[in-house]
């Protein structure tokens, strides 16, 4: 079997064209667009590349972007008087604070800092919470991501065995929860996981989440599953370029898999049409409008 190639540049792009259609209806009902703001500590360069394209989509989509670039040395309570600014600014209706941020910060201090109806990363406990029990709440945009892409080209997830690989608060629990909610049986796999090829062998849907280049190979993956590979690294290549690699094993994977995200052009575009979808869906709770429809 050869799998279909699940177009999460594509997917992004539909959903970024739905934003800034729901973005303009938005401004006209209230006299401004959707605002984003980014917060982006010291000069880690992923991370400054991560904040370009983001701030460019938001543009793009015709949303109001407020860009915070502070020097590495910033203390947590510094970014802490910046994240009440923008709590208390009313044009602000998302805040994101890219991460990681440096060590001597608190991490959880300033995200818990974040006002929960702008946090459109979902890494506040309050919203944390709201998914874990049902309730309506701001979901973090990689695993949103996934599960659209999974919407789209699976269907209805109902009874499937979902496996994720990793247990990070920003994508693998976040990830077990949304399949959870769509009625999959979901396991949750670690590094302390005995036997994972075999835990992976049972699952019609697998979720990479790892940081750990081709971890996952062809010869895991049950006959028709498919495959969401969450994984970015830049990788050496022998004759000295980088490429970025996923968690997946992918030409190995494709062969058996029924369905498989490629990297790039997966999950990375969706992943910011996203946190674009939850800052117009942001905006509109906090003016007191019903959720835009087709997000
Ligand atoms: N496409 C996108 O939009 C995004 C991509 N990413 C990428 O996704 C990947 C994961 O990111 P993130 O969740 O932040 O990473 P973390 O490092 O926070 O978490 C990695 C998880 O993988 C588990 N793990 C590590 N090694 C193994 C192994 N050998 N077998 C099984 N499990 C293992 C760890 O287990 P344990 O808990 O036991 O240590 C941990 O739970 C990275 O490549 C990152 O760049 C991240 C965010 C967004
Ligand atoms: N507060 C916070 N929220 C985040 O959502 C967040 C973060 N911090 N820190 C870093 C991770 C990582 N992340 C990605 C976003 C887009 C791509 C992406 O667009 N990737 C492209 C490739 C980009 C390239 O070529 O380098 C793709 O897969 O096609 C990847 C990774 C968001 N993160």
């Amino acid at each position: 079997m050869t799998a279909e190639i699940i177009d999460g540049k594509a997917t992004a792009a539909e959903l970024r064209q739905k934003v800034a259609d729901v973005g303009a209806e938005f401004r006209q009902k209230t006299g401004r667009a959707p605002g984003l703001a980014v917060v982006l500590v010291g000069e880690h360069p992923p991370s400054a590349a991560y904040v370009r394209s983001k701030v460019k989509a938001t543009l793009e989509a015709g949303l109001q972007s407020f860009e915070h670039k502070i020097p590495a040395e910033t203390t947590t309570e510094e970014l802490l008087a910046l994240v009440d600014r923008l709590n208390a600014d009313p044009a602000v209706d998302g805040i994101l604070v890219q991460l990681p941020l440096p060590k001597h910060v608190d991490e959880q201090a300033v995200l818990t800092r974040v006002d929960p109806d702008k946090d459109v990363d979902g890494f506040h406990p309050v919203n944390v919470g709201r998914l874990s029990i049902g309730l309506e709440a701001l979901v973090p945009c990689t695993p949103l991501g996934c599960l659209k892409l999974l919407q789209k080209y699976v269907g209805d997830l109902s009874g499937l065995e979902a496996v994720v690989i990793g247990r990070s608060n920003i994508v693998g629990k976040p990830m077990a929860q949304l399949l959870l909610e769509a009625n999959c049986t979901v396991t949750i796999a670690h590094s302390r996981t005995r036997d994972l090829p075999e835990v992976v062998r049972r699952a019609d849907i697998v979720v990479a989440a790892v940081g750990r280049p081709e971890l996952v190979r062809g010869s895991w993956i049950k006959a028709g599953a498919s495959v969401i590979d969450v994984g970015q690294e830049r990788v050496e290549q022998p004759d000295g370029t980088r490429k970025l690699l996923g968690d997946v094993a992918y030409a190995e994977a494709a062969e058996v898999a029924g369905s498989i995200t490629p990297v790039p052009g997966g999950v990375g575009p969706m992943t910011i049409a996203c946190l674009l979808r939850n800052t117009a869906v942001a905006a509109h709770r906090r003016e007191g409008l019903p959720d835009p429809e087709g997000l």
